[in-house]
Order: C-alpha cells, then sequence, then structure tokens
C-alpha cells in the first residue's frame, strides 16, 4: 500500500513538472491543443476525426489558424487560413522541408532531389529542371498541346477496348485506369518515352510508387512522430516496404539513365530532359548536379506527377456519377463549344468556364494532398505575436482550407458553380478570386513544379473523355464512396460506373 501511495505521488509530482516544464517552454508558442506527456495532443486530434487534416481543421477552429501541435517528438505550427498560408509562404525561414521518418528512408538520409532537399541543392535542381523541361516543350501550351492529344488518342482506344470486354457497359473505375497514360504525358516530356498502355514493367513500377505512397500518412505519420519506433518494429511502421518500394524505384530509375546512356545519349543533341542533365554530369560544370541528383530528380518527378494527374481524374469522375446535374451541363458546354472531330487544346480553357470551374472544383473537393510536404523552421523566428523555435515543422492545411466554412459556405457540397461570375455580356466566367483560394498545389518558392502541366493535363483529358462518353451509376449497384484512401495523395475508392459512348 505505501509502496502503490508512493509510487502515485512520484507519478503525480512527474506530470505536474512536466506540464510547468511544458508551460514554460511553449510560453511564447502559438495556442494549440492541451498536450500530455509522451504523446502530446495526438488524443485530442484523434477524438476530432480519423483523417488528420480535418480534425486539425477542427482544433484551429477553437485555437486559431496558427497553431502549436506537439505530435509524438514533433513540435509543429498548423496554418489554417489563406491569410496565415500567405504571410508563411512568404518567410525564407520556413522554405526547407523536414527530412525524417520515411522521407529518410526514401532518400537514404542525403540531400538529394527536388521534393525534399533544401537549400543549394534544392535551389540548384529547380531552376536547372524548370528550365530545362520548358525547353523541351513544358508548360508551353502548344508542345504540350500535341503530347497530351497523342496520349488521349492511344488512352481512348485502350479504353474503346476494355468497354468491348463487358457486355453491359460497366466496369470497375479505380485510379489505376488513368495512371499509366498521364505518367507517359509526364514521362515524354521529361525521358522522351511514351510506354505501351499495358507495358507491364512500367505497371509494376507505378504499383510500388503507389505502395510507398499509401504507406505513409499526410499528417502525424508515426515515422515522424515516433522516430525510434521505426527501428524497432520495422514491419509494423512500414519502414520494411518503404525501403523495398524505394530500393525497387531507385533501380528502375537507374536502369532507365543507364538504357539511355548507352542508346540515345548525344551530348551535342540532347532529346529529353536525361539528356541535358547527363551532358551536364560530363561537364561536371556544376558540382551540384551529378549522378545521384538525377536518379532522385527523376524519382520525384516520378512519383510527384504519376499518381497525381490521375487520382484526380479518377475522382472528377466519381464526382460526376455522383452529380448527374453537373455532368449534363458538362456535355452541353462541350457540345456548344467543341466542334465535332476538332482536337482537344489547351487554348479552350478560356471557352469552357463550366468544364473549368468543375476541374476547380475536383481539386478543392478532393483535396489530393491534404497537408503541404513539412517544411522546417531553420532558425528561430518572430511571426505574428509568436515565436516559431528551429526546428519545428510547418504545415499548411490545405484541406482545412478546401473545406472552411467561413471561406466557402458550403464546402460539403459539390458545386462547381461557385468559381462562375457573370460578365456583362451576360457570359459565364471564372471568378479569379475564388480560383485563388485553391490551395492544391501549396505555394511560395516550393510551390508545386508542375501545376501548369496537371491543369492542362487533367482538363484536356476531362473534356475528351466527357465528349465520348457518360458515366452513370450502376442501377441496383453499390453506392459510391466519396471518401478517400489516405495515404500521402489521397485516391478514390474504387466504384462501379455504367459508361454510355455518346452520338
Ligand atoms: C493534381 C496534381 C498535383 C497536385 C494536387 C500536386 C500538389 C503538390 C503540392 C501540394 C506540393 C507541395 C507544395 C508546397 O509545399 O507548397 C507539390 C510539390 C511538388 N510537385 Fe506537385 N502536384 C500535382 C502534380 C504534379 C506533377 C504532374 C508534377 C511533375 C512535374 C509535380 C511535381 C512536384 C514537385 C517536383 C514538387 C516539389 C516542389 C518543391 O519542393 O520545390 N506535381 N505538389
Amino acid at each position: 500500500m505505501v509502496f502503490l501511495t508512493s509510487l502515485l505521488i512520484f507519478f503525480i509530482t512527474l506530470v505536474i513538472w512536466w506540464g510547468l516544464q511544458d508551460g514554460r517552454r511553449c510560453r511564447l508558442f502559438p495556442p494549440g491543443p492541451p498536450r500530455i506527456p509522451f504523446l502530446g495532443s495526438i488524443l485530442s486530434i484523434a477524438f476530432k476525426s480519423n483523417v488528420p487534416a480535418i480534425a486539425l481543421a477542427k482544433l484551429a477552429k477553437i485555437y486559431g489558424d496558427v497553431m502549436y501541435i506537439k505530435m509524438g517528438m514533433l513540435d509543429g505550427v498548423i496554418f489554417s487560413s489563406h491569410q496565415a498560408a500567405k504571410e508563411i509562404f512568404n518567410e525564407e525561414r520556413a522554405n526547407d522541408r523536414v527530412v525524417s521518418g520515411f522521407v529518410s528512408t526514401r532518400n537514404l538520409n542525403k540531400n538529394v532531389g527536388l521534393v525534399w532537399s533544401n537549400r543549394e541543392v534544392w535551389q540548384t535542381l529547380r531552376r536547372f529542371t524548370i528550365r530545362t523541361l520548358r525547353d523541351f516543350g513544358f508548360g508551353k501550351t502548344s508542345s504540350m498541346d500535341v503530347v497530351i492529344n497523342e496520349e488521349i488518342s492511344k488512352f481512348l482506344a485502350h479504353f474503346k477496348k476494355i468497354l468491348a470486354r463487358s457486355e453491359t457497359n460497366t466496369f470497375i473505375m479505380t485510379k489505376e485506369l488513368f495512371e499509366m497514360t498521364t505518367t507517359n504525358v509526364l514521362w515524354r516530356l521529361v525521358t522522351g518515352i511514351s510506354y505501351d498502355l499495358d507495358d507491364s514493367r512500367m505497371e509494376n513500377v507505378i504499383r510500388l510508387s503507389n505502395e510507398f505512397l499509401l504507406s505513409a500518412t499526410n499528417g502525424g505519420d508515426i515515422s515522424i512522430t515516433f522516430p525510434f519506433l521505426r527501428d524497432w518494429f520495422p514491419e509494423w511502421t512500414e519502414r520494411n516496404r518503404q525501403t523495398k518500394c524505394s530500393t525497387d524505384l531507385r533501380d528502375f530509375v537507374q536502369k532507365l539513365v543507364k538504357e539511355h546512356r548507352n542508346s540515345h545519349f548525344d551530348t551535342s543533341n540532347p532529346q529529353s530532359f536525361i539528356d541535358v542533365f547527363l551532358a551536364k554530369i560530363d561537364l561536371n560544370q556544376n558540382d551540384l548536379i551529378f549522378n545521384e541528383q538525377l536518379i532522385y530528380t527523376l524519382l520525384d518527378l516520378f512519383q510527384a506527377g504519376s499518381d497525381t494527374n490521375s487520382n484526380t481524374l479518377a475522382f472528377l469522375l466519381l464526382y460526376l456519377v455522383m452529380h448527374p446535374h453537373v455532368q449534363d451541363k458538362v456535355h452541353k458546354e462541350i457540345d456548344a463549344v467543341i466542334p465535332k472531330g476538332s482536337d482537344v487544346t489547351a487554348e479552350l480553357k478560356s471557352r469552357v468556364p463550366y468544364c473549368t470551374a468543375t476541374m476547380l472544383e475536383t481539386f478543392r473537393y478532393a483535396s489530393l494532398v491534404s497537408l503541404t510536404p513539412y517544411r522546417e523552421a531553420v532558425q528561430d523566428f518572430q511571426f505574428r505575436n509568436y515565436v516559431i523555435k528551429k526546428g519545428t515543422a510547418i504545415m499548411i492545411n490545405i484541406q482545412g482550407m478546401h473545406f472552411d466554412e467561413e471561406v466557402w459556405g458550403d464546402p460539403q457540397v459539390f458545386r462547381p458553380e461557385r468559381f462562375l461570375i457573370k460578365t456583362e455580356a451576360g457570359f459565364n466566367t471564372i471568378d479569379k478570386e475564388k480560383a485563388n483560394l485553391v490551395m492544391a498545389f501549396g505555394g511560395g518558392r516550393r510551390v508545386c513544379l508542375g501545376q501548369n502541366l496537371s491543369e492542362t493535363t487533367v482538363l484536356m483529358y476531362f473534356i475528351a473523355m466527357l465528349r465520348n462518353f457518360r458515366f452513370e451509376l450502376v442501377h441496383g449497384g453499390v453506392t459510391p464512396s466519396l471518401l478517400p484512401h489516405l495515404g500521402l495523395v489521397y485516391a478514390p475508392k474504387p466504384f462501379e460506373v455504367k459508361v454510355i459512348q455518346r452520338e
């Protein structure tokens, strides 16, 4: 009994001591939910929602748009309003990425690639990549149109073959449908290669990339909140799976570069991004450009670009199936604006406001990347009246902002009309102010490098698909779920759909 009482007193003293220390440590930090030893605020988050970004958005309504959060061993500040995001995007001391947990596993603890590199390496590679890809047509509407249209034609033929196999014209829609074709668009611009849509080697590589992206959570991933658990329980914490996927993906890219060097490579006449990179390596003009950086840059472009566009298109079809009146309006606009037999071009964008609004609403509603990949405070700095300490993770809650009732009014409703305003002449046009509130691609100096390509690809595939088909719920079938598979990039759950070929 004496022993138990002493233990209880010891425990209570320890908790009080911890509380005092914690209060002193966090005195100047932004406000946040209560913390307990070891777990921090994890329970407060878990009680709010099983979707971390939604839970954090609910807490932000209580504690404010700049909120301190302790998750296990991670100190983080969550930015939950457009104003707060804008302010932190301008903060030079919050531009680095946090490199730990699954990121360290993937990048072997090195400062490499585009997405998770920092400082000079990131600056050099980002500048070089944007410039070189632009030379190969990336971001230039006319060249992208040609590539995308060729891939769309291949894809439509492939899709019709899939449909022909079904007597009832129904099939299970998965995000895989668009993966190969949208990866081809990107990969052609980066490597010059376009794969067959049933190429099994590429299918396998895309599967590995998916597996990696779905193995981690966006917001409080255990590999970052309790990094030591990765060494103790590599299977349970997904470390083994992530190591395997990363090794296999690296092997694929290494082989690709080798094949490229052996077969296509001519320094004087570069045909793709890889060629220019290899030429730079050979000239050794910049000691930040070397083989390993090429491997990780390609890996980053591949992983950042393959799942994102295809998942967006799958989400888009899901929303159209669930909202047939939106699909009717899309069809009406396409039929009125695009003559039969003509190509779908990016230039059309200004003439299809309803389709553009539907795409924007999809970016908002799907919130594919729910929180921006964590950034890190590289030194202590003052933000509003608070101090953000060196090493704090900076998280911008994209999904939270996309579902903020004060901004959108009815965020749970899929309603493209929210992005439209009428011109004086009575035509619909995109409300630019509203469109700028869609944060799907992040912002500031680390804004998504593929935004332009994505918007063009998604819009052109969307129009091409809807011009040819109508998508409907299967009568008597299971109602599709709007809830996504969680992961670093959200994915729609498979759903059954009936496809009707349009005249
Ligand atoms: C629907 C499609 C896409 C979405 C929603 C998306 C979203 C994002 C987001 C939220 C970020 C983080 C930005 C930040 O920290 O502020 C990002 C970064 C990035 N994205 Fe995308 N992305 C998409 C497509 C692509 C494509 C097609 C590419 C390929 C070129 C790409 C390449 C990158 C790269 C390289 C970064 C890292 C940028 C940096 O840290 O400097 N993304 N993306």
